[in-house]
């Protein structure tokens, strides 16, 4: 038997691109690849999609839809980095580290769908808490988080790096911008779908002057809570969960020292990594806590993690092509 094929579509897209890059130096995979006079072809895609034993999907949402119905050869495995399936019932998710049971749920899907870069964040933070009982279902969650400028794909890169031209020696860019503020972003109902949260979060993501990182922050008003979890339990009970995950690293509890200059937590600390970084921050006195998640957007919250559920679906060592901390 040979090596397994893999073809992206979407490989000239921002995921599609660092997933190719990722699964080119690799010996145990055989990629597909399409013409690229041909990429937006559906007889050339449909063709290339029934040929792999895993399909990449790094498309938008339409697009991603589209090539599942043309799937027509049972073999073929899906693996779609979009939002149009994350949340759906006959698709598994592939956030490996979710419960003790989803890496075998991923290992035997057909289907599986790669987690929301901001969603990877929030749920590392919440799930295992919501699970020990230490935060309630009901409990009115917020959620706020700055991602890279390459967060909006192709189109943003290109218009901050428009931006940046435009701007050049003067004062005008903007460093920090929050949007979403109509509320329902694509994100929401995969945040509370994989924490069991009883209602959505209120998100408000913002975009920097920065191209790549993601830092994902959830305050926690605890005195709202007849008996609030000290710091050091929160801390623990997540330090537990991720106990043996490579991919999942839970810092020292309030420790400055993972601060710049014992005050500022950096967004971009975990680029070009598939880590997600977990940091817990708490006053046990006025009773409050902040949960951090940094990752990089394209790394765990993309290219990285779908490298990692790609690995688990064929059945190879989950952490090939990957770097461990
Ligand atoms: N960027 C990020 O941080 C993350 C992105 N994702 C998800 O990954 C998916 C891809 O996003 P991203 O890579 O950022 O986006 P990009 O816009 O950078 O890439 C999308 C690619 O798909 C191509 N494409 C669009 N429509 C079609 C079509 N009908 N047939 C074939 N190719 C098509 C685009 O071509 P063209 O540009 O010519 O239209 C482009 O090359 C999205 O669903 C996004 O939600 C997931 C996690 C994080
Ligand atoms: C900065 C920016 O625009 N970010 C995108 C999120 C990235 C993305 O496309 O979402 P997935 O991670 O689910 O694929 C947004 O808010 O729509």
């Amino acid at each position: 038997m040979g090596n397994p094929k893999v073809f992206i579509d979407g490989e000239a897209g921002t995921t599609g691109l660092q997933i190719y890059t990722r699964l080119s130096q690799r010996s145990d995979i055989d990629l597909i690849s399409i013409d690229p006079a041909h990429r937006k072809d559906p007889a050339e895609r449909a063709k290339l999609l029934n040929a792999a034993d895993v399909a990449i999907l790094c498309l938008p949402d339409a697009a991603a839809r589209e090539a599942v119905s043309w799937v027509t050869q049972p073999s073929v495995k899906l693996l779609d980095a979009s939002t149009a399936h994350r949340t759906a019932d006959d698709w598994v998710y592939g956030f490996p580290e979710l419960t003790a049971d989803q890496r075998s749920k991923i290992a035997s899907a057909s289907r599986v769908s790669n987690p929301g870069c901001y969603p990877t964040g929030f749920i590392a933070c919440l799930s295992p808490l919501v699970s020990a009982g230490l935060i309630p279902t009901d409990f009115p969650v917020t959620v706020n988080a700055i991602s890279g400028y390459s967060g909006g794909g192709n189109k943003l890169i290109d218009q901050y790096e428009s931006f940046h031209a435009e701007a050049a020696g003067t004062e005008s860019i903007q460093p920090y911008s929050p949007y979403g503020l109509s509320f329902g972003h694509k994100h929401v109902k995969e945040m509370q779908q994989y924490t069991g949260l009883s209602h959505t979060p209120v998100f408000v993501p913002a975009v920097g002057d920065f191209k790549q990182g993601m830092v994902v922050q959830i305050p926690l008003p605890l005195w709202t809570l007849d008996s609030p979890p000290t710091g050091q339990k929160i801390h623990d009970t997540l330090a537990q969960h991720y106990q043996a995950e490579p991919f999942v690293q839970v810092a020292p509890y309030s420790e400055p020292s993972v601060l710049r200059d014992g005050t500022f937590l950096e967004a971009k600390t975990a680029n070009q990594t598939n880590q997600v970084q977990l940091f817990v921050f708490a006053n046990d006195e006025s009773q409050e806590a902040l949960l951090i998640a940094r990752l990089d957007n394209l790394g765990k919250g993309a290219s990285g993690a779908a490298v990692q559920n790609l690995n688990i679906m064929l059945g190879l060592p989950e952490s090939a092509g990957l770097e461990t901390a």
